[in-house]
């Protein structure tokens, strides 16, 4: 019902407009009775909006919303007549505004009355998805409907070549709905929603103070919650983006060489993004922190009003249209509900009142700006072979608003950030897959963490006890540690995995179990090594369970990701060396030690080869922290590799200070070291 209303709302901001402009028969005329017209119901917001939060909270709300609906009936009822009872232009468009102006002004204390009275009729779970009804009802359905019906019944009058009597001309039957459907409202809050009156006891203490004292309570409110700031200005430069196009939309279509139906096309599709963003937003990103998708969502609808002032097609600018509207109404979506989260009980009424007229301001006072802007600049014709492209002031004033949309974006985006240091593109992905990324755990990080990962047999075991045994010699503290099984826990969740004789756990369970494994390995000794400073050595990470649970036993690798991120909070190791070897030489290796294999040992040839390809794609995804070393190699010299590798990574941790011996050129010039010890002398590093 309150979506019949506000159909009504727009399809008269829509008719007004055009009905004071067809009283005229000059352009420049009709251009700025559009936009006089539509500029006065502005203006009642910015007199009356701030108070009419205090006036919501103070009286009955459902007396509020049925009177302010039965005067804006009659005086919208009464626009059309004026013309009927022989009144001329002048007075027509006279009457217009008045009554417009009067009826916008009432309507500001009606939109806090609902705004208020509706999370008392719903529990709070579902304030997601009450505001997405009533925003999509408000500001995606109701103008698509009102811009079709208005452009339908246009043109079916035109088409049928029936003339109409002059007081059921199209224009005129829209401002009868539009009034009427203030009668119904009335109506149905009076007889049929009765919960929405009466008064709270709090309201009624709140109502003993003065008038005065309870707005500026709401204002102060306001100024020194910085979340609530933020929200609310970000909210209004979202729809000052997509008031900037609909107001630009007329010149616009004219720029892409479409006519008219092109201006009611790009209106609609606005609102129709509106709809869909609102509608489909929330079911598409799940879980991602609402503080991080509102910011995200500015950007988008700022970014797709640049796009809009570069895109030389219509189809174009339909794309552009459609995101434009769906970031403003995600943004607006993720906005509110934040708002209803954040906001004490106490002063949400006038917060509410605030932002909803604020929004009706802003969205008014872009569209009319932009109108007038447009309508000064000039357009020039530019040939660019195939294609040319009018450079018009339109053009700049949304390139203009867009980028500063983006800026404004981007700036709330980092004040209200929940997840820093968690990477955006990672998180949103994650979110829509239905695992939204936690931000890492918070420590300070001094030391180094090399991890050697590779098949069986490949000289893992060997290569971390030369490292270590090279570090240790120039006396750093090193930590040497494996996977699974490097704590008491770790040890029997590794009999458990790896017994031959125990019986085999189910894929998942084995995921599972190894990174419980990680999740103490990591909380109990990388992480404490890490924050004193230590070089940690580990023998297999995370990326053995990307390899062998994802690739060798086919589960999701995003899954497995998840999971291992979720069990480390996020601890990436800096270097990690890729042993890479053919399976059967490794095999080999193993089985020529003569201890028996252990259950993964055992797999099919098959399952090793894919787990040796899992390991070579993570590290040609992320060259910089890998280091792939082909281990058919003799040891000592893929220790050298290694030690050239580390050489820089280690200039500059606490772990270098320690004094020199093992890598400075003067050791023992026998030892298989040698050429680490060359590589690492910190002697000719710079800092020494
Ligand atoms: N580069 C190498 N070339 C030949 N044999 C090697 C090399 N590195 C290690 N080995 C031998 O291969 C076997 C397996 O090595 P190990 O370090 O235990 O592998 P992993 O820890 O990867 O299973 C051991 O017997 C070891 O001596
Ligand atoms: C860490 C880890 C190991 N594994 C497997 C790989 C190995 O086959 C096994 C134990 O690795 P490892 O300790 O290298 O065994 P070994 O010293 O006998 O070579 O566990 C996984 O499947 N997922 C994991 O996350």
């Amino acid at each position: 019902m309150l979506g019949a209303a506000s159909f009504g709302d727009w399809i008269g901001l829509l008719a007004t407009g055009l009905f004071a402009s067809a009283q005229f028969s000059n352009s420049a005329a009709q251009g700025a009775a559009f936009g006089g017209t539509i500029a006065v119901r502005l203006l009642p917001a910015l007199l009356l909006g701030p108070i009419a939060g205090v006036f919501a909270d103070r009286f009955d709300r459902r007396y509020t919303m049925v009177i302010v609906d039965l005067l804006r009936f009659l005086f919208y009822g009464s626009i059309p007549l004026v013309p009927l009872f022989g009144g001329s232009p002048a007075l027509t468009v006279t009457w217009a505004t008045i009554a417009t102006f009067i009826g916008e002004t009432i309507t500001l204390i009606w939109i806090p009355a609902k705004e208020a009275a509706v999370p008392n009729l719903i529990s709070k779970s579902q304030i997601e998805v009450s505001n997405q009804l009533t925003l999509v009802t408000t500001y995606g359905i109701t103008p698509i409907l009102a811009a079709l019906g208005l452009s339908a019944l246009t043109a079916g009058v035109q088409h049928s070549g029936v003339s109409l009597p002059d007081w059921a001309q199209p224009v005129q039957l829209a401002l009868y709905m539009n009034a009427l459907s203030r009668l119904a409202t009335a109506l149905v809050v009076f007889f049929g929603i009765r919960e929405i009156g009466g008064k709270s006891a709090e309201r009624r203490a709140a109502a003993e103070q003065s008038m005065s004292r309870q707005f500026l309570d709401g204002w102060q409110y306001i100024g020194r919650t910085p979340l609530v700031r933020g929200l609310v200005l970000g909210i209004f430069g979202a729809f000052a983006a997509g008031g900037v196009v609909i107001g630009a939309a007329r010149t616009y279509a004219t720029s892409l060489g479409a006519g008219e139906a092109a201006f009611y096309l790009l209106f609609g599709t606005i609102f129709l993004g509106l709809a869909v963003g609102i509608g489909l937003g929330p079911m598409i990103v799940k879980d991602l922190s609402r503080r991080r998708w509102f910011g995200m969502n500015i950007v988008l609808a700022s970014g797709s009003v640049m796009f809009l002032g570069l895109a030389f097609h219509l189809s174009m600018a339909l794309v552009g249209a459609l995101l434009v509207g769906a970031g403003a109404g995600m943004a607006f979506l993720a906005g509110t509900t934040l708002l209803y989260g954040e906001v004490d009980d106490a002063v949400r009424g006038r917060v509410f009142a605030v932002v909803q007229i604020g929004v009706r301001m802003v969205l008014l006072l872009a569209i009319t700006l932009a109108g007038l802007l447009v309508g000064l600049g000039s357009s020039r014709r530019v040939d660019l072979g195939a294609i040319s492209v009018d450079i018009s002031s339109t053009r700049v004033l949304l390139l203009v608003a867009g980028a500063i949309g983006i800026w404004v974006g981007i700036g709330s985006f980092r004040q209200m950030d929940d997840k820093k240091g968690v990477p955006i593109l990672a998180d949103l992905i994650g979110s829509v897959r239905g695992r939204p990324l936690a931000p890492p755990e918070e420590f300070v990080r001094t030391g180094l963490f090399v991890v050697f990962e590779g098949g069986e047999g490949a000289g893992k075991s060997t290569q971390v006890n030369l490292l270590a045994d090279a570090l240790r010699a120039d006396h750093l503290d090193v930590v040497v540690t494996r996977e699974p099984g490097a704590t008491e826990l770790g040890a029997r969740i590794r009999g458990l995995v790896l017994d031959a004789s125990s019986h085999e756990p189910s894929p998942r369970a084995e995921a599972l179990l190894y990174a419980a494994d990680r999740a103490h390995h990591v909380a109990t000794r990388v992480r404490p090594a890490l924050e004193r400073g230590a070089v940690v050595i580990s023998d297999r990470y995370v990326d053995s369970s990307l390899a062998y649970q994802g690739a060798g036993r086919t589960l999701p690798v995003q899954e497995i990701a998840w999971l291992s991120s979720w069990a480390t909070g996020g601890l990436k190791p800096d270097l990690v060396v890729l042993l890479d070897v053919d399976p059967g030489v490794g095999l080999g290796r193993v089985s020529a030690r003569g201890v028996g294999t252990d259950r993964l040992e055992s797999e099919s040839k098959a399952f090793h080869e894919r787990v040796r390809y899992a390991f070579l794609d993570l590290a040609a995804a992320d060259p910089k922290r890998y280091l792939v070393l082909d281990a058919a190699r003799p040891a000592e010299e893929l220790a050298g590799e290694v030690a050239a590798r580390l050489s820089g990574m280690l200039a500059g941790t606490p772990a270098q200070s320690a004094p020199t011996s093992a890598f400075s050129k003067s050791a023992s010039g026998e030892s298989p070291l040698e050429e680490m010890a060359e590589v690492l002398d910190l002697d000719e590093s710079p800092k020494s």
